[in-house]
């Protein structure tokens, strides 16, 4: 699914318009009708409602809004907020029609303490501004967000569109926005929803079509993707019928340390429950009989150090070496040792082909950073924020991030994934995508170690980086979710996952 920006959804407005063809107000009719749909299947018409509009469109669907409520047997107040002297025509043409049915029901705010008293859980719908806000609310309206602020602790407040006060394309992050508990937006995610910093303030997001021109959303190109589950169909290659170990590839696991064998086995597990034809897994000594034992599809090569790696070449005794292998998976569980450190600096010298590189690799490569331009073009890196932060360095706020993401991965021709809620994946040609599944069943140690073993799995499998990305972590996150579904998120840990990965691959 596409993220347009607030100047394309604008724009996909004006070619629905023009090209259905159908007037703005059928099409405002339109985005308020299937909000009122959604509001009468989750409240029950005892409850009054409260519906807080600006004097643009945002306020105009509002406005409707109000009228379907009270159509269909609500009790609805609009409490009109003065905001401008200007009002859209839209807005107009709504107030209108309400006034002409309902005159009753409309109520101005010009001021803070204009604030009507609200009766107990009354439902807040918050249609001040929408996307045609360009820059922080200030003065007077701005304590009016405050303000209803701290009414959400006592009511329910819905946004429509977007939380008013938030941007959809830059960061709002120090400014005054609405904290909605249900933000119902038209037809695509905004940019703003993907981001950690509005977590708290968007509440669910529910996306409702309010069909705009497939015309105008199929050919319009966008740098921001959501991934779904009509994507996976097109990715996913099903196995042949004359396949052979050979054919899905021979992967190389570098992972695991005393202490933190753990990781190792989370990852081989993973990457051989993902598809992989052969996995050779290089450990310490100490790690020999854990991987032997636990993971007993893989073969196990063991280092010359007994607690951590150091010489990764002699998981490659043949003439071939390290290239015998499809694909390379190294950092979980891994270590910083100094010796490691070098073993991975002549890996990136012996080893030129897309690889993945997680956890302490990267922490390595944050030491020294002189390794990083020396990654092979198109391999794959999957830091948590704080992992990102220390090869990136810090921003300013999540907008910034993305930027700096974005940037890295055109830069040095690699595949950066950000791993959180919405992981988001930079790629070398400048577009982003956000990965959709998941759950915060997620939040337990070793979920990054399963995501690594299966990245690396898809690799050598023969699917494309991008590929291998895109169903990766999809597969990662819904495993997430079936295994959260059956056993709650809190009970779920990174095995669970793993043992999900089946069931994710008949869903596809
Ligand atoms: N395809 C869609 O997405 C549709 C969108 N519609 C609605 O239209 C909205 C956009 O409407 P508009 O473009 O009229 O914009 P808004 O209603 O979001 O805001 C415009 C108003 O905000 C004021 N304003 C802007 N920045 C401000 C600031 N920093 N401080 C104070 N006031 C400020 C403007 O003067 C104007 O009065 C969408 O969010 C959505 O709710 C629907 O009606 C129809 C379909
Ligand atoms: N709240 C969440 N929603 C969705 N996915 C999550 C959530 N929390 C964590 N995850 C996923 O779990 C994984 C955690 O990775 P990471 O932090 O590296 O864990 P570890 O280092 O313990 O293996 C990532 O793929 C991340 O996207
Ligand atoms: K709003």
């Amino acid at each position: 699914m596409k993220i347009f920006t607030a100047t394309q959804i604008r724009e996909a407005d004006a070619y629905t318009i023009q090209h259905e063809p159908i007037s703005s107000l059928q099409l405002m009719e339109r985005a308020a009708t299937a909000c009122a749909q959604w509001l009468f299947r989750h409240f029950d018409a005892r409850k009054p409602f409260y519906i807080f509009c600006g004097m643009g469109n945002n306020g105009g669907d509002g406005l409707a809004i109000t009228r379907l409520l009270l159509n269909n047997g609500y009790k609805a107040t609009a409490c009109i907020v003065h905001h401008s002297n200007k009002a859209s025509a839209d807005h107009t043409a709504n107030r209108q029609l309400l006034e002409q049915q309902y005159p009753q029901s409309i109520y101005d705010v010009a001021a803070v303490a204009d604030l009507p008293t609200l009766p107990p859980k009354s439902i807040i719908i918050d249609a001040i501004f929408g996307t045609g806000l360009r820059s922080a609310i200030e003065g007077w309206m701005a304590g009016l967000i405050h303000q209803l602020n701290d009414l959400q602790t006592r009511h329910t407040l819905v946004a429509i569109d977007l939380p008013s006060g938030m941007l959809a394309d830059a960061s709002s992050a120090h400014m005054p926005v609405v904290h909605a508990s249900i933000t119902l937006s038209f037809e695509v995610y905004k940019l703003a929803f993907l981001l950690p910093e509005n977590a708290a303030r968007t509440g669910q997001v529910h996306i409702l079509p309010i069909g705009l021109h497939p015309d105008y959303l199929t050919q319009t190109p966008t740098r921001f993707h959501v991934t779904d589950a009509h994507m996976m169909r097109t990715i996913y290659q099903p196995r042949q019928p004359f396949a052979h170990k050979g054919t899905y590839g021979h992967a190389l696991l570098v992972a695991g340390s005393y202490g933190k064998m753990g990781a190792a086995v989370l990852s081989a597990k993973a990457c051989l429950h993902a598809g992989v034809g052969l996995l050779t897994c290089h450990v310490p000594q100490c790690g020999y009989q854990i991987i032997q034992i636990s993971a007993p599809s893989a073969m196990c090569v063991t280092d010359i150090q007994e607690t951590y790696s150091s010489h990764f070449h002699e998981s490659a005794p043949q003439t071939r070496g390290l290239q015998q292998y499809k694909t390379i998976g190294i950092g979980p569980g891994l270590g910083t040792a100094t010796g490691t450190a070098k073993a991975l600096e002549q890996l990136l010298e012996q080893y030129r082909q897309p690889m993945v590189l997680d956890a302490d690799a990267l922490n390595i490569i944050s030491e020294y950073p002189f390794l990083l331009p020396r990654i092979p073009h198109g391999s794959l890196l999957t830091p948590h924020p704080k992992e990102f932060e220390r090869i990136f360095g810090s921003s300013d706020n999540d907008f910034a991030r993305l930027e700096l993401l974005s940037r890295q991965a055109v830069s040095l021709q690699l595949y950066i994934l950000l791993k959180g809620r919405f992981t988001a994946m930079a790629c070398p040609d400048g577009a982003v995508y956000f990965n959709s599944t998941g759950n915060p069943g997620m939040a337990t140690g070793g979920s990054g170690d399963v995501l690594t073993g299966i990245l690396t799995s898809l690799l050598a499998q023969g699917y494309a980086p991008k590929a291998a990305i895109l169903l990766g972590t999809y597969l990662h996150g819904l495993a997430g979710d079936i295994a959260a579904a059956r056993m709650s998120q809190e009970a779920m840990t990174a095995e669970s996952i793993i043992d999900c990965l089946g069931p994710a691959f008949l869903q596809l």
